[in-house]
């Protein structure tokens, strides 16, 4: 978090990517009760939030004609509820400069949530402690709170509540971009509906002991065998060009190669930076994908700089 001049805070959150996305059953309430194993990675939105007497929010970057800039805006609901929690009156000026990819399977919108309550909390001095922070952060959105948390962490109940995984140095990914996004709740519906359809009847959700070994061992081989998206199958359903994208990743030698969340980005999982330098331009100059970018992670979550960040992630 930087703070210059002192009425302006600016906060960096990052996407995600998961790692294990393991659906049960759909619940009562909507929702499914997941194991979602979260890794945050360096691919970067910026929240900037300035003192002002009324509320504006400005969204900037490639895809910025694609984020809605009205009330459905989940940074515009976080501040929102923020300052209800505060008593305080809603005011300032955001400005959100996106790169992660729009409705792309990175939550980049929880990412700007999670921007906008680190940046408010800190403009308008509120003070309002990491746990209430994430508390609301779970009323905006199951993926909210990990924007906040950073590093890799699991995910349970709708994915909102966390605890920190311990992983062993660094991981390198290439993340394929796609052109245009997938809707999270499509996603979950044709996943039940294929289910449905199989007659499966879907077990609560279990962390993979395989999984947990391989991160906390830094065992970028062991990882790539172990990643799984349950959603996997639904995101191809109604994106079915993916199949060819984790194929192309796959024949170059990715360690793993998925669909991140509900998709469409894929993620691949790679040796080292080289081999993600090599991996991201063969795919950007092949027609798998709309453009591929590199990264890495554990990083921080938006709370770094609040106190809140795992100890020994950059
Ligand atoms: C799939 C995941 C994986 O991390 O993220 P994305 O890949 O979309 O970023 C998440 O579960 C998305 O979390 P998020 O985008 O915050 O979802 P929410 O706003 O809470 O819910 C949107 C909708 O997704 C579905 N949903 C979400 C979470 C969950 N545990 N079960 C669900 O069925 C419901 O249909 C819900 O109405
Ligand atoms: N600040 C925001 N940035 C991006 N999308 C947002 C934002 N606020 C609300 N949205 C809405 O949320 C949907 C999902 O966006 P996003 O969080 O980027 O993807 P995903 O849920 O696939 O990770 C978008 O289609 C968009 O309409």
């Amino acid at each position: 978090m930087t703070s210059a001049p002192m009425d302006s805070v600016t906060v960096r959150v990052p996407a995600k990517v998961n790692l294990q996305l393991a659906v049960g059953p759909l619940r009562d309430d909507g929702y499914h009760d997941l194991v979602n194993v979260f890794h945050a990675v360096s691919i970067y939105d910026y929240v900037t939030a300035v003192a002002a007497d009324s509320f504006s929010v400005r969204v900037v970057g490639e895809e910025a004609d694609l984020v809605p800039d009205g009330p459905d805006n989940l940074a515009i609901r976080a501040a929102r509820a923020l300052a209800a929690r505060a008593d305080r009156p809603l005011a300032a000026r955001l400005t959100i400069r996106k790169s992660i990819p729009v409705a792309g399977g990175m939550a980049g919108g929880s990412a700007d949530a999670a921007g906008a309550l680190v940046a408010c909390n800190d403009l308008w001095k509120l003070g309002l402690p990491r746990e209430e922070l994430l508390d609301i952060a779970a009323e905006i959105g199951s993926d909210v709170p990990f924007a906040l948390f950073g590093g890799t962490a699991v995910g349970t109940g709708r994915g909102e509540r966390l605890t920190a995984v311990p992983t062993g140095g660094r991981f390198h990914w290439v993340f394929a971009l796609a052109e245009g996004g997938l809707s999270t709740p499509a996603v979950y519906g044709r996943c039940d509906r294929l289910r449905e359809a199989r007659g499966e009847r879907p077990a609560p959700p279990k962390e993979s002991p395989a999984l947990m070994a391989a991160l906390r061992e830094g065992d970028a081989d062991a990882l790539g065998a172990e990643l799984v998206n349950d959603l996997q199958e639904a995101a191809v359903a109604l994106r079915p060009s993916l199949a060819a994208t984790l194929d192309a990743g796959r024949e170059r030698g990715a360690l793993g190669a998925i669909v991140s969340g509900s998709g469409p980005t894929c993620a691949f999982l790679v040796a080292g930076e080289s081999k993600a330098d090599d991996l991201a331009r063969a795919l950007t100059g092949s027609a798998v994908c709309r453009a591929a970018v590199t990264a890495y992670g554990p990083v921080r979550g938006a709370l770094a700089g609040a106190g809140g960040h795992p100890v020994g992630i950059t």
